[in-house]
């Protein structure tokens, strides 16, 4: 049995509007239900209100996520809107990722007005970007840059760009594409070189386990994009990822096979280990798991935990 309105909880950043109303309209069409059979309950998270230093400072995970969740656990919301990549890869009990939407680019953005493209940019250039991923990734490629941490909505980080603050930023793709500005982006980043963040450019939908709610999501599940998150959170959980651990993934899914390379590297991009494998769809998580063992084989434990230390 499903109470109407169906509550979906969500943050407040225009991106993540976005994200709740493609999935309310996704729902609404899956089950032939008009707009006003959902409503949209708006929740503020730690991460939101800590604009003014780095997240990886502010130390813990799921600081987008655990006022949400405790929405769904207190029933003052039936269903959860998150992106993948702030989902921790432990969810509280009793809560399941029941849906996915197909994925959208997981390549992560170049934006600057003085460059076409990382390796254009004049020496001593200041790129801004609070992900430490990101900033391993730029200084492995031009050790010769400032990177700066830069924090803000989407909105807000393009604003420092134009007064010049910054020469470059750093965004997802995806983030930009929800949104409706794709033209914001000057060149995007070739996974290869350049591997996003697990779990990028895919909305996952948290309920309750098991129950009617649960299934009522599962309709509107996209099999390829969760296969693909599966194999990359099986990474991430391995690797013991944290916002302060730079990892970095990615997986792509053809038919019933599915290919995955990872990567972990030191913060300031001289140190990596790096793997990649392909295998049956069916086994996307053993694959992930596998892959991170090698990782941690070859890295040591020693460099993890120094790694986790920072
Ligand atoms: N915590 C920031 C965050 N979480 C998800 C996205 C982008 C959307 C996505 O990956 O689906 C962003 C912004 C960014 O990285 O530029």
């Amino acid at each position: 049995m499903i109470d109407f309105p169906v509550r979906i909880a969500t943050r407040g950043s225009p991106l993540a509007l976005a994200q709740a109303h493609e999935v309310r309209d996704r729902l609404a069409a899956a089950h032939n239900l008009g707009q006003e059979a959902f409503e949209i309950v708006v929740i503020r998270t730690t991460g939101d209100r800590i604009t003014d230093r780095p997240l990886s400072e502010a130390g813990g995970k799921g600081l987008f996520t655990k006022e949400i969740e405790e929405a769904l656990a207190d029933d003052r919301a039936d269903l959860a809107v998150h992106s993948a990549k702030d989902v921790p890869t432990w969810l509280p009990d009793g809560m399941t990722l029941s849906a996915v939407l197909p994925r959208e680019d997981p390549r992560d953005a170049f934006i600057s007005h003085v460059a076409s493209d990382l390796a254009g940019l004049p020496r001593g250039s200041v790129v801004g970007t609070a992900s430490l991923r990101r900033q391993a990734l730029v200084r492995r490629a031009r050790p010769d840059l400032e990177v700066v941490t830069f924090r803000g909505n989407v909105q807000t980080r393009l604003e420092k760009l134009r007064r010049g603050e910054v020469q470059a930023t750093l965004l997802a793709a995806a983030g930009l594409n929800r949104l409706g500005m794709p033209e914001v982006a000057t060149s995007v980043f070739d996974p290869a070189g350049f591997l996003p963040a697990l779990g990028q450019g895919i909305i996952a939908i948290e309920t309750r386990a098991g129950g009617a709610m649960a299934a009522f999501v599962a309709a509107i599940d996209h099999a390829d994009s969760a296969a693909a998150l599966q194999c990359e959170r099986a990474f991430l959980t391995v690797l013991d990822g944290s916002c302060r651990t730079p990892i970095a993934g990615h997986a792509t899914v053809e038919g019933d096979r599915i290919s995955f390379s990872g990567l972990v590297i030191s913060p300031d991009g001289r140190t990596e280990f790096a793997t990649s494998r392909s295998g049956a769809v069916g086994e996307a998580g053993a694959l992930g798991q596998d892959a991170a063992e090698e990782i941690i084989a070859e890295a040591g434990e020693a460099f993890l935990a120094e790694l986790r230390s920072h």
